[in-house]
């Protein structure tokens, strides 16, 4: 039997994204077809998504939603069925989601996705346009409060709270409930209160039927005080309910053998097409070791600022580094110089989609250093492209990368380097044995076709969510 569910998210491609949350937002609805789910998106009319979407039909309005008139609507978009909430006093704005043009969290962000959340409640409690969801799933503390508004509404609908970072608590100040309609009762240390002050995040994560993160390892590590954010406790409390499912990818997006943006191959051996191109646009000689690519935002979480440290060894060796990424200013300004610095090292600051797939297309490995990865996609893009993961030994790269050791070698099965601790100097270990594989040409082409045979779509992962929801949702 069909089972229709809600996906509440703040980014979701094709329309509007920032990083792997829009991805798997964008990507699931379609793999669990399959599975007979039907999961439509509910997202913000930001201005980029209406251009897209066009004026949908309405089925809701309102003339002072929090602060300003607003309208719902629907609209389908590449295969998606979107709910798309209009509300030009909240989503308006030029820069991006979160983020005004001089890279400041917008100040009313806790208003804007407290009612992105509300909407998703009311869809729940009332439906929309005679579409009821079974379940509700909730991605990230932007969709946080819809299992309370709904508790609040004493409506009894399954709700999955789905963990993509913890790192991001959606911290608001308390006196902001009254503005955004939430119950006084659930403002104590076993609800939403984070030390004074709402997180919505927590509230999610304490109110929803089940909690999800996006690999079985981070699901283990977030109950620990390194990697849980402060929240360790919350998930320790609920640890009969936290269930880790592998991300995908969408493999027609990501495909060696059909990217319109790159080279194409199928083999490991036509990638050098692919590589000599990317050398060429990223203004880059041949040198004797690998090309290692980096396709990341540039933030603390990702680790590059280890990668630096470990620079000067790699291009000593005969590495070369293409770099693409954008985040924070001082990271920014350091791999500015370093590719200044370093002949062999070449960066784009920036977001460039077109230029992500040929970076993955042409690298010999892609470098994801990271100190904490949830799942991780662009390692998951490697492999399908035969560019070898190096991966920091944590969250999904631990999950998705079988390191090259003896057994794995011998066995046929590598796939990739881990290393751990994740520091400067166990990642120049880490580059130094990619040095190595790379010297022997036979031994890195079979890595190649291991990678390309990983599985890294949805298939899994569909069916681990489709079991979940049905598990909790009783048949209507
Ligand atoms: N400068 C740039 N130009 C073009 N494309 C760029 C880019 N910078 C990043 N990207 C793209 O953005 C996505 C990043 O996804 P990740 O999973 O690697 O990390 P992110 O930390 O955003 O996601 C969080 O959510 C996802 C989804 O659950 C988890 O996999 C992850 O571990 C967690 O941190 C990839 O599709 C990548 O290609």
């Amino acid at each position: 039997m069909s089972l229709n569910v809600l996906s509440v998210a703040s980014e979701c491609v094709p329309l509007v994204k920032t990083g792997g949350l829009a991805g798997v937002a964008g990507a699931l609805p379609g793999a669990l077809k399959a599975e007979g789910v039907e999961m439509r998106v509910l997202i913000p009319g930001y201005p980029g998504v209406l251009a897209k979407v066009g004026t949908g039909e309405t089925l809701w309005e309102s003339d002072d939603f929090f602060g300003g008139p607003a309208r719902l609507c629907f609209a389908t978009h590449g295969g998606l069925r979107l709910y798309v909430l209009e509300a030009a006093h909240l989503f308006d704005r030029p820069g991006g989601p979160y983020l005004d043009g001089g890279g400041c969290d917008w100040p009313d962000n806790d208003i804007r996705f407290g009612a992105l959340s509300w909407m998703g409640a009311q869809i729940g409690a009332e439906g929309a346009g005679g579409w009821r969801p079974d379940l509700i799933q909730c991605h990230d503390w932007q969709a946080g409060l819809v299992p309370l508004y709904l508790k609040a509404r004493s409506v009894d609908l399954p709700t999955v709270m789905t963990v993509h970072n913890i790192a991001f608590h959606g911290l608001m100040p308390a006196g902001r409930m009254a503005a955004l309609g939430l119950p006084g009762w659930a403002f104590h240390p076993g609800g939403m209160e984070f030390y004074g002050q709402v997180s919505a995040l927590k509230a999610g994560l304490v109110y929803a039927w089940k909690v999800t993160t996006v690999s079985p390892t981070y699901a283990r590590e977030l109950r620990t005080p390194e990697f849980g954010g402060g929240l360790d406790g919350v998930i320790r409390a609920r640890a009969g309910d936290v269930l880790g499912i592998l991300n995908g990818i969408d493999e027609a997006d990501w495909d060696p053998a059909t990217d319109p943006h790159a080279l194409r191959f199928k083999q490991p051996r036509g990638k050098a097409k692919a590589r000599a191109a990317l050398l060429e646009e990223m203004g880059l000689t041949e040198g004797p070791g690998p090309l290692c690519v980096v396709v990341s935002r540039l933030t603390g979480q990702k680790g590059l600022d280890l990668l630096l440290q470990a620079l000067p060894d790699l291009v000593a060796r005969g590495g070369r580094l293409a770099l693409l990424g954008s985040g924070e200013p001082p990271l920014e300004q350091a791999w500015r110089s370093a590719a200044e610095r370093h002949e062999g090292v070449a960066v784009r600051i920036g977001y460039d989609e077109a230029l992500a797939h040929r970076l993955i297309a042409g690298g010999d490995a892609i470098l994801l250093p990271s100190r904490f990865e949830p799942c991780g996609l662009t390692q998951l893009y490697g492999l399908r492209y035969g560019t070898i993961p190096v991966v920091a030994r944590t969250g999904g790269l631990a999950d998705t990368v079988i390191d090259a050791n003896p057994a794995a070698l011998a066995a046929g099965v590598a796939t990739g380097i881990q290393f751990a601790p994740v520091n400067a100097e166990a990642l120049s270990v880490a580059l130094d044995r990619l040095c190595d594989l790379h010297a022997d040409p036979e031994l890195f082409a079979k890595l190649q076709r291991n990678a390309m045979r990983a599985p890294v779509g949805w298939q899994g992962s569909a069916a681990a969510y489709a079991r979940l929801f049905r598990e909790i949702s009783p048949p209507s």
